[in-house]
C-alpha cells in the first residue's frame, strides 16, 4: 500500500486558469522536483502533519498525522466533504506527479465529482504522467520559463509532456514576470501550436514573492499580443483566489 506526505486538504474555488470559480477539493502533496523562485507554496518533503479543513470553506482546520494511505485520504474526504457537488478534485503540490503509485490508488478510492480529477503540474515528468494519464480528466500544465524560475527552461521535458498530456483535456499556464522575454514566450507558443494547437495558453502574472517582480500590465498585454500571433487562444488571468482572500 503506497503512502504519501500531504501538506493540506481543503475545499475552495479554483483560482487560476480557465476554470476559475469552479468549486474543488484540493489535495496538496508535499515535496517538489523543481525550484521556482516565485513559488508561493514551497513544501518540505515530509511534513509531520497534514492540515485538513473539516467543513468545506469554513477554515476549521485539524492536523492529521503523516504519512497517509490513499484509503485514509478517501475516508477523510468522504467524512468531511460531499464530492457530488464539487467540480473536481485538484491534485496539486508541490509536484503531485512525484506520487504516481499513490495517485493511481487514490483515484480508485475517491467518490465521484462532476468533472473528475484535475491535475496541477509543473510539466517536467512526462513518464510519470504516462503512468496515471487514464485516471486524469483535466491537466493544468505549467511551462517553466527560466526568466521566472531561475532554472533553465526544460524544453525537451515540456515537449514530451505535452505529447502525453494532449490525450486528455489540457491547458498550459505560464507565470510571467518583469523579466520574461518575448523570445521565450514565442518559443513556448510555437511548441504548443505544433503539438496541441487547441489548448488554451494562460499568461499568469506572477504574484510578487521572494523578490520576483510582476510585469506592468502594459507588458503583459504586449506579451499576449506576441503570443496571439502564434497561437489562437491566449488569456491573461491572474491568481484570483488571492483577490478574494481564499486558500
Ligand atoms: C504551487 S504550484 C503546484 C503545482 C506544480 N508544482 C506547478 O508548479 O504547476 C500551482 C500553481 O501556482 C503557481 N504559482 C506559484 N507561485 C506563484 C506566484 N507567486 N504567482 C503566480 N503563480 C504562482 C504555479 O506556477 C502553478 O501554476
Ligand atoms: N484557490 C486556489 N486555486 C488554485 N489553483 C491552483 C492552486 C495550486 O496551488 O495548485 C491553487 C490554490 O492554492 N488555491
Ligand atoms: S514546480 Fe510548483 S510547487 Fe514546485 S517550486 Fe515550482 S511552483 Fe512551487
Ligand atoms: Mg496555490
Amino acid at each position: 500500500m503506497p503512502v504519501a506526505y500531504l501538506q493540506e486538504i481543503f475545499s475552495s474555488v479554483q483560482g487560476e486558469g480557465p476554470y476559475v470559480g469552479c468549486r474543488q477539493v484540493f489535495i496538496r502533496f508535499a515535496g517538489c522536483n523543481w525550484c521556482c523562485a516565485y513559488c508561493d507554496t514551497p513544501t518540505e518533503p515530509q511534513p509531520a502533519t497534514c492540515v485538513v479543513e473539516k467543513s468545506p470553506g469554513y477554515r476549521d482546520f485539524v492536523n492529521l498525522a503523516n504519512p497517509m494511505t490513499p484509503g485514509q485520504v478517501a475516508e477523510i474526504i468522504r467524512q468531511y466533504y460531499n464530492l457530488s457537488w464539487h467540480h473536481s478534485v485538484s491534485l496539486t503540490g508541490g509536484e503531485p506527479l512525484l506520487h504516481t503509485e499513490y495517485i493511481k490508488d487514490l483515484i480508485k478510492h475517491l467518490p465521484s465529482t462532476r468533472r473528475g480529477i484535475f491535475l496541477e503540474t509543473n510539466g517536467t515528468l512526462p513518464d510519470r504522467l504516462t503512468e496515471v494519464i487514464t485516471g486524469i480528466d483535466i491537466i493544468s500544465m505549467d511551462v517553466k520559463l527560466s526568466s521566472a524560475t531561475g532554472t533553465p527552461t526544460p524544453w525537451d521535458l515540456h515537449r514530451h509532456f505535452i505529447k502525453v498530456a494532449r490525450q486528455r483535456e489540457l491547458y498550459v499556464k505560464i507565470v510571467v514576470t518583469a523579466e520574461t522575454k518575448v523570445e521565450e514566450l514565442q518559443k513556448a507558443g510555437e511548441l504548443l501550436q505544433e503539438l496541441a494547437p487547441q489548448a488554451v495558453l494562460v499568461l499568469q502574472p506572477v504574484t510578487p514573492n521572494c523578490g520576483v517582480i510582476a510585469p506592468p500590465v502594459s507588458r503583459v498585454l504586449y506579451l499576449q499580443e506576441q503570443a496571439l500571433k502564434i497561437i489562437k487562444n491566449v488569456r491573461i488571468i491572474p491568481q484570483t483566489h488571492l483577490m478574494m482572500g481564499q486558500l
